[in-house]
């Protein structure tokens, strides 16, 4: 197995005229990987894939794919599924002629059927793209993006206006191509669907890495919390609380286990009842949540 990175960027600017929009990125995604690249609004998250894409010249640094400059488009295009937030399609095609047409420029092979009934468009194949909904037509842009099977997949809001049942298809597609080892980069606002199933993320905020690691690194970096109510007559908490504005006590604490079962144990001896009890680790809204508070 080559070890080569299947994306490598080292020290990646972009700018926009005097506004800085990368600065100086680096990060690698590894073969068979699912890598997330998230962040704010305004993060630099387009401008970083674009360049990975091919779709724009970085204004400094190196961006390699497959070991290729990604502007070489016939190296790297037959080799590239790219589902983007904006969908290129022409609107008088039908959906049959679309991933058609989008399977012959990226030089693979497939079967058009295949591709439909994956989607769940076979009945709308000789529908115009113009008279598609708009989660049909995301649907048909992920048709286009894994068609042939590609060894990388970029996925750029893929799921944004599916369906619940769309979103559950989309994703056991992905796994499927992931059980076969293709590469996945997506980029996303829902991060429940990021947190689930990214190996790594890269998380930006103003041109750069806020942070870069697993889901379990970013979120270890902020505690897990506890939140009840309790009683006027309950004894002294056990471990040190705050009181938050509607007089729920929040505990927070980098060892969710331990400092539960100290809080239950407590209530049992005192038959204190913790009434509203909510307990989570740390989530990725919560890590957003801190940059904004930065
Ligand atoms: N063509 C352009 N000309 C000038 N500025 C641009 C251009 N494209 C993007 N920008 C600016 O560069 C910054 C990064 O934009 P980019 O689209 O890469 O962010 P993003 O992380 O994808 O944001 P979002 O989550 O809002 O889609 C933003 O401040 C944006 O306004």
């Amino acid at each position: 197995m080559s070890s080569t990175p299947v994306i490598d960027v080292e020290g990646l600017n972009v700018k926009y005229g005097d506004f800085h929009a990368v600065k100086d990125l680096s990060f690698q995604v590894r073969r068979g990987e699912f890598y997330a690249l998230l962040g704010t609004n305004g993060a630099g998250k387009t401008s970083t894939l674009e360049t990975v894409e091919g779709h724009r010249a970085a204004t400094s640094g190196t961006v390699r794919v497959f070991g290729q400059n990604p502007r070489d488009r016939r190296a790297v295009r037959p080799r590239t599924g790219i589902m983007l937030q904006e969908s290129g399609f022409s609107p008088d095609l039908t959906v049959r002629e679309s991933i058609r047409l989008i399977g012959r420029l990226t030089r693979r092979t497939d079967r058009v059927e295949r591709l439909l009934d994956l989607v769940g468009l076979t009945h709308k194949a000789d529908t115009r793209v113009s008279q598609l909904s708009g989660g049909e037509k995301r649907r048909l842009d992920f048709a286009t993006a894994v068609y042939g099977t590609p060894e990388l997949i970029f996925l750029d809001e893929p799921t944004t206006g599916l369906d619940i049942q769309s979103r559950d298809d989309l994703w056991d597609a992905v796994d499927r191509l992931r059980e076969g080892g293709s590469t996945v980069v997506l980029t996303t606002h829902y991060l429940e669907e990021a947190q689930q199933r990214a190996d790594r993320i890269g998380l930006m905020h103003q041109g750069a890495f806020h942070q870069e690691g697993t889901v379990a690194e970013l979120t270890g970096t902020l505690p897990a919390t506890v939140r009840f109510s309790l009683p006027p007559s309950a004894p002294t908490l056990p471990l040190p609380a705050t009181r938050e504005g509607d007089g729920t006590f929040l505990i927070e604490t980098p060892g969710l286990q331990q400092d539960l079962r100290t809080l239950l144990n407590w209530a049992q001896d005192h038959a204190v009842e913790l009434r509203g009890l909510q307990a989570g680790p740390t989530r990725l809204d919560d890590v957003f949540r801190s940059i904004g508070s930065e």
